[in-house]
């Protein structure tokens, strides 16, 4: 088969070199010199240093033939979730494509199934998420994703492209919730990175984690996403590897966050994107029009945008009235 993958980051080249070992892949990345370090060094010495590429692997800074490359094939989308609309409209208007971005879009509040609708609707589109770090991947450790498209054949195609030994497939046809779970476990996993920097235990931490996967569930109930969707991979399984794993970036944000650092300065450190700061406020715009209540990713929000202190963001958490653990 032949792969186009658009945007060359650490998940982008990481899947990348998985399909490489079976398939004809292009990888594009939009700046000319990365590319052709790219094809020259046959690493990705900025992202994914130490993971030389198999032979199946080229690189191009040229859009037009990676858009030729995959014409009849499929598509894989590696940018962040900020150029996730840019990059739809350039594909071919029925191309078959996968998003690998986990996030709600800045400004509109929209997932990448509700932009694909408005910029490609006779394309077949889904998306590929669940607990996968990168770099495990590029080391050929054992790691399960999720294909997720309400197209059956689609979800299959991703199969094919990319379940071997290492990297195990399951399909879904539940799109917004699988969306839901990769857009919110992000903004927990700066909760439990807060947490963790203030030291404030392993209790506080299952908490967390417990509690953010009611929210998670909550929101993506009233947005017509399955409950058991949050039980699996997508859900439950990428909450706790994003808010316990210390290669996680977005957990790195509220490490940082609890050390005092003003966000400008983690992110300048950070060097990769971490979807979580930027979804904060539209996982609370959306939660807000659906009368759905999300009091850690609130508090989240609120100590992104500096109106409260990380002590504070607990104290706020703390203080809230007894309830039962399930309904209102
Ligand atoms: N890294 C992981 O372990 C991982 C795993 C699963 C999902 N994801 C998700 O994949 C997405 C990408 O993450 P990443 O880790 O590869 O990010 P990254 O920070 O490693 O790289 C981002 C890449 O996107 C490129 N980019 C940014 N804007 C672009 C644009 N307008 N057009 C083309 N390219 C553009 C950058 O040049 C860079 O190469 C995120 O939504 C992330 O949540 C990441
Ligand atoms: O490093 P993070 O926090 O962006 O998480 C990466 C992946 O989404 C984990 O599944």
């Amino acid at each position: 088969m032949r792969i186009s993958v658009l945007g060359a980051g650490a998940w982008g080249t990481a899947l990348a070199m998985a399909a490489a070992r079976r398939h004809d892949v292009l990888l594009w990345a939009r700046d000319a010199g990365q590319a052709q370090a790219l094809q020259r060094e046959r690493v990705n010495t900025r992202y994914l240093p130490d993971h030389p590429w198999p032979d199946g692997l080229q690189a191009t800074a040229s859009l037009a033939q990676a858009l030729a490359h995959a014409r009849d094939g499929l598509f894989l989308l590696g940018t962040p979730m900020a150029a996730l609309r840019t990059t739809l409209r350039a594909l071919p208007e029925r191309a078959s494509a996968f998003w690998l971005c986990k996030g709600f879009e800045a400004g509109t509040g929209l997932l990448g199934h509700e932009i694909g609708a408005q910029e490609r609707p006779q394309a077949r589109l889904g998306v590929l998420s669940g607990p996968s770090f990168a770099q495990e991947v590029a080391q050929g450790r054992p790691t399960a994703l999720v294909a997720a498209a309400a197209d059956t054949d689609l979800a299959e195609l991703a199969v094919q492209a990319l379940h071997h030994d290492q990297l195990r497939l399951y399909t879904s046809n539940d799109v917004a919730g699988v969306e839901v779970g990769g857009a919110v476990k992000n903004v927990l996993a700066i909760a439990t990175g807060v947490a963790d920097g203030l030291d404030l235990g392993l209790n506080a931490r299952a908490a967390l984690i417990t509690r953010g996967l009611a929210e998670m569930s909550r929101l993506g109930l009233a947005m017509g996403a399955r409950a058991e969707t949050f039980m699996g991979l997508t859900g439950m399984g990428d909450l706790v590897l994003t808010a316990t794993g210390d290669l996680s970036r977005n957990r790195r944000v509220g490490l940082m966050l609890a050390q005092g650092l003003a966000l400008p300065e983690v992110l300048a450190r950070l060097g990769h994107v971490a979807e979580g700061v930027y979804s904060a406020a539209t996982v609370a715009q959306r939660a807000r029009e659906l009368g759905v209540d999300m009091p850690i990713a609130s508090a989240v929000q609120a100590l992104l945008d500096g109106r409260l202190a990380p002590r504070e963001a607990v104290s706020r958490l703390m203080q809230r009235d007894a309830k039962p653990e399930w309904g209102v």
